[in-house]
C-alpha cells in the first residue's frame, strides 16, 4: 500500500507518494505559490517531470492534480494513509497521532504559536481529507521530538503565570529531521545512537541546531515558535527582546509589524539586502558584494556558536551533523562553522568536505579531529515511517 505525505506550508505544499513495502517512491512534488494567480504544481513522476497550471491556486485545486495524477498512476484507491507534517504540536504531542476533529481542534489552539506554519497546515490537513476521504490521517508534528527537552532547557526566565496560563515555554522544531540525520548518522558512524551524543543543524529557509543526546533531544535552538534561534534566510532569529518596544517607537511600527519584520524582512534576506537565498548570496560573496558578505559570516559565527553552545546540554559531544538545504549542499559554510568551532576539536577535510557536495553523505572531518557528517534529511520518509508505525500499533 501506499503512504501519501503532504507538507503545507503557507503558499506552497510538498507532497511525496511513498511505499515503504518495497521501498519505492511513486511521486513526489510542489504545489507552489498559492493562493496567488501564478500557482502551478511541479510532479516528478517516475523521472518523468510535470508542470500543471493551478488556476486559483487553492489547496483543493492542489490536491485535486494530485489525485488525478494517483488516478494515472492507477494507485490512487491503494493510498490507504495520508501522513501530514504539522509545525507546532505544543506540550499534548510526545508522538505522531490520528487526525481526529479533537485533534484537528487541538492543532488550531496552537495557531497563535505558529502564526505562520500552523494555519496553513490545517487549510491543507482539511482539503486532503476532503480530497483522500477513506484514507487514515495522522499528524507528525515538528516539536514531538522535542518534548523531551528537560525543564532547564525549556523553560524561559519570565513570570511563572505566563508558563501555566498561556503556554510560554521553548518547544523546538524540525524534530523529524534531527529524529531522522540523528539516525542516520549514527549508522554512517557505526555506532549505537543510544550511545552518541550529537549536535544536529538543520539548514534550510528555517535553521535549527538540536543536541541530541542518546536519540533523545535534550535542547535546540528554536523556542516558542520557530523564529529564535539561528539567522535564517528571512528569519532574525535571537534579538534583544528589549528591540520590539525600541523599534516599535522608533519606527512608528506596531508591535506585530515588529514580528511580521523579523519574520519575514530579516536574516540573511535583511542583513545582504539581496537575497533570502543562500546560494545567491554565495555568489554575491565571491562578487565582492559587501551585505551578502556580512550575511554569510553573521550566519556563520551564530551558528557555530550555537552549535557550540549545544556541547553544555550534552557534556560530551561526539559528532556533529549537517543538513538541509545549506548544510547539505554548502561545502563553504560547512568549512567555515567548522573553522569557528576548533574549540570542540572540529576541523574540515578539505576534499571529503568539498566531495559530499557531490551527493555523497558521510564524514567531513580528517581522522583524529572530531567528526563531522553530511546527512541528507529525508522529512518525507521519516513522516511515512511514522505514519505507518502509527497504524500498525492500531491494528496491533
Ligand atoms: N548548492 C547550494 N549551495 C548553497 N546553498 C544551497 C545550495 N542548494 C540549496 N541551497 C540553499 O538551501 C536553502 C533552502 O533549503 P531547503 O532545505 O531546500 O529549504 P526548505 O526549508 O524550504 O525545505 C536555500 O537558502 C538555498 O539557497
Ligand atoms: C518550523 C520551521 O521553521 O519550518 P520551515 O523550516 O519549514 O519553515
Ligand atoms: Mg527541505
Amino acid at each position: 500500500m501506499w503512504t501519501l505525505v503532504l507538507n503545507c506550508g503557507s503558499s506552497s505544499v510538498k507532497f511525496a507518494l511513498l511505499n515503504l513495502d518495497d521501498d519505492r517512491v511513486g511521486l513526489s512534488g510542489l504545489a507552489e505559490r498559492l493562493g496567488s494567480a501564478g500557482a502551478s504544481a511541479r510532479l516528478d513522476i517516475g523521472g518523468e517531470r510535470r508542470t500543471v497550471d493551478l488556476g486559483g491556486g487553492s489547496y483543493a485545486e492542489a490536491f485535486a492534480v494530485l489525485a488525478g495524477a494517483l488516478d494515472d498512476l492507477g494507485v490512487r484507491a491503494q493510498v490507504d494513509a495520508v501522513g501530514h507534517r504539522v509545525v507546532h504540536g505544543g506540550e499534548r504531542f510526545h508522538a505522531p497521532v490520528r487526525l481526529t476533529d479533537e485533534v484537528l481542534g487541538e492543532i488550531r489552539a496552537c495557531v497563535p504559536l505558529a502564526p505562520l506554519h500552523n494555519p496553513a497546515n490545517i487549510a491543507g490537513i482539511e482539503a486532503a481529507q476532503a480530497a483522500f476521504p477513506d484514507a487514515a490521517h495522522v499528524a507528525v508534528f515538528d516539536t514531538a521530538f522535542h518534548q523531551t527537552m528537560p525543564e532547564v532547557a525549556y523553560r524561559y526566565p519570565v513570570p511563572g503565570e505566563w508558563y501555566r496560563q498561556h503556554g510560554v515555554r521553548r518547544y523546538g522544531f524540525h524534530g523529524t529531521s534531527h529524529a531522522y540525520v540523528a539516525a542516520r548518522g549514527a549508522q554512517a558512524l557505526g555506532r549505537p545512537l543510544t550511545e552518541l551524543n550529537l549536535v544536529t543543524a538543520h539548514l534550510g529557509n528555517g535553521c535549527s541546531v538540536c543536541a541530541v543526546a542518546g536519540g533523545r533531544s535534550v535542547d535546540t535552538s528554536m523556542g516558542l515558535t520557530p523564529l529564535e534561534g539561528l539567522v535564517m534566510g528571512t528569519r532574525s532569529g535571537d534579538v534583544d527582546p528589549g528591540l520590539h518596544d525600541f523599534v516599535a517607537r522608533q519606527a512608528g511600527l506596531s508591535l506585530s509589524e515588529v514580528t511580521s519584520a523579523l519574520n519575514k524582512e530579516s536574516g540573511l534576506l535583511g542583513l545582504s539586502g539581496l537575497s533570502n537565498d543562500m546560494r545567491e548570496l554565495e555568489e554575491a560573496a565571491g562578487r565582492g558584494h559587501v551585505g551578502a558578505r556580512l550575511a554569510l559570516d553573521v550566519f556563520v559565527y551564530r551558528l557555530a556558536k550555537q552549535m557550540a553552545g549545544m556541547a553544555v546540554a550534552l557534556g560530551r559531544v561526539d559528532a556533529l551533523v549537517f543538513t538541509g538545504g545549506i548544510g547539505e549542499n554548502s561545502a563553504s559554510v560547512r568549512a567555515a562553522v567548522l573553522a569557528r568551532l576548533g574549540v570542540l576539536g572540529a576541523a574540515a577535510d578539505e576534499a571529503a568536505n568539498r566531495a559530499a557536495v557531490r551527493g555523497q553523505p558521510g564524514l567531513i572531518s580528517p581522522p583524529g579531529a572530531l567528526p563531522a557528517l553530511v546527512v541528507n534529511t529525508d522529512e518525507e520518509r521519516m513522516i511515512a515511517e511514522q505514519t505507518r508505525a502509527l497504524l500498525a500499533e492500531e491494528t496491533a
